[in-house]
């Protein structure tokens, strides 16, 4: 069984800091209204590496004590400084999460043996299971068939999550990993990533859009390949017209119109416009609405 992961979203403040009430809204309405199969805490969504130390512990707090053991949890803990991605590896461990992710460490253009002692290392002391976050796109990171198989002679990595929209090593890579698990990243290529095998799939957009997702996974499975395409492209829709609104921000004002407040961005992400507003509003009439 396919499982759907929303990426969840943190609920800041106009001044930056959490708004716990928000960010618990958005974490029921994921497991009550989209019946998701589990949350991706700490990712590029939530805005992660936005955050200081202490916002990171808020939230990962904050979410598995609002959904306790209703749905997976994956813990986003990766972070440049490896000594904070040892440390909350071991701080969500403690807190009960299944599951821990990393980022692979960007913007220095490490060595990918300096990438492989940074994963080693997270996991060497967690009794816990590691997901690579790949996403070159925003990392600039990009991972070889090889060096994949090089992270995964460690036992406690089991996996990725594949945000690249590189289709030929995704491929690859299933191909030859077959009992590892691999989470597609790019909402919008949901079903050719199906067409590949993937075990499930992570992303922002589900947080608005995982009844579709959830469908077209339904449809892919039951081999109505017609009834995914459409559901895809009705996804699609959706997507391109929150990309053009400025995507983050945009989640967040269109989860307004769904009655959960989902607070703003964190600066320097893009705070609200009266045209973004009206975009969101927008989005939400034409692709969300239910009569
Ligand atoms: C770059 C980016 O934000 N990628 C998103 C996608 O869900 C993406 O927003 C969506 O496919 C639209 O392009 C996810 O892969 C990121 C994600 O799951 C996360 O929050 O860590």
């Amino acid at each position: 069984m396919k499982k759907l992961y929303s990426a969840l979203m943190t609920a800041f403040n106009d001044d930056g800091t959490v708004n716990e009430a928000g960010t618990r809204e958005m974490i029921r309405y994921n497991i009550d209204v989209n019946k998701v199969d589990g949350l991706y805490v700490g990712g590029s969504t939530g805005e992660n590496f936005n955050m200081s130390h202490e916002q990171k512990e808020q939230v990962f707090k904050i979410a598995i004590d609002e959904a306790k053991n209703d749905v997976d949890l994956i813990a986003q803990v990766g972070s440049l400084d490896l000594n904070e991605a040892k440390y909350l590896a071991k701080f969500v461990t403690d807190l009960g999460y299944p599951h821990i992710s990393a980022v692979t460490p960007f913007y220095y253009n490490y060595t990918f043996e300096q990438i492989k002692n940074y994963y080693n290392e997270i996991v060497k002391d967690v009794d816990n299971e590691l997901i690579i976050y790949s996403i070159p796109v925003l990392t600039g990171v990009s991972l070889s068939l090889d060096q994949f198989a090089e992270l995964f002679e460690n036992p406690k990595i089991i996996g990725i999550k594949y945000t690249n929209a590189d289709f030929f090593l995704l491929e690859r890579v299933r191909n030859r990993f077959p009992d590892k698990l691999i989470l597609s990243g790019f909402d919008e290529m949901l079903l050719p990533a199906l067409a590949l095998g993937v075990d499930g799939a992570i992303g922002s957009t589900y947080n608005l859009n995982a009844k579709r997702a959830k469908a077209e996974m339904n449809a892919f499975d039951a081999g109505d390949i017609d009834k995914a395409r459409q559901l895809q492209k009705d996804s699609n829709d959706l997507i391109s017209a929150l990309i053009a609104n400025d995507i983050y921000p945009s989640l967040k004002l269109v989860f307004k119109e769904l009655g959960v407040n989902a607070g703003v961005t964190k600066r320097p992400m893009a705070q609200p416009t009266p045209e973004m507003i009206a975009g969101a509003k927008k989005i939400y009439n034409d692709y969300l609405k239910e009569d």
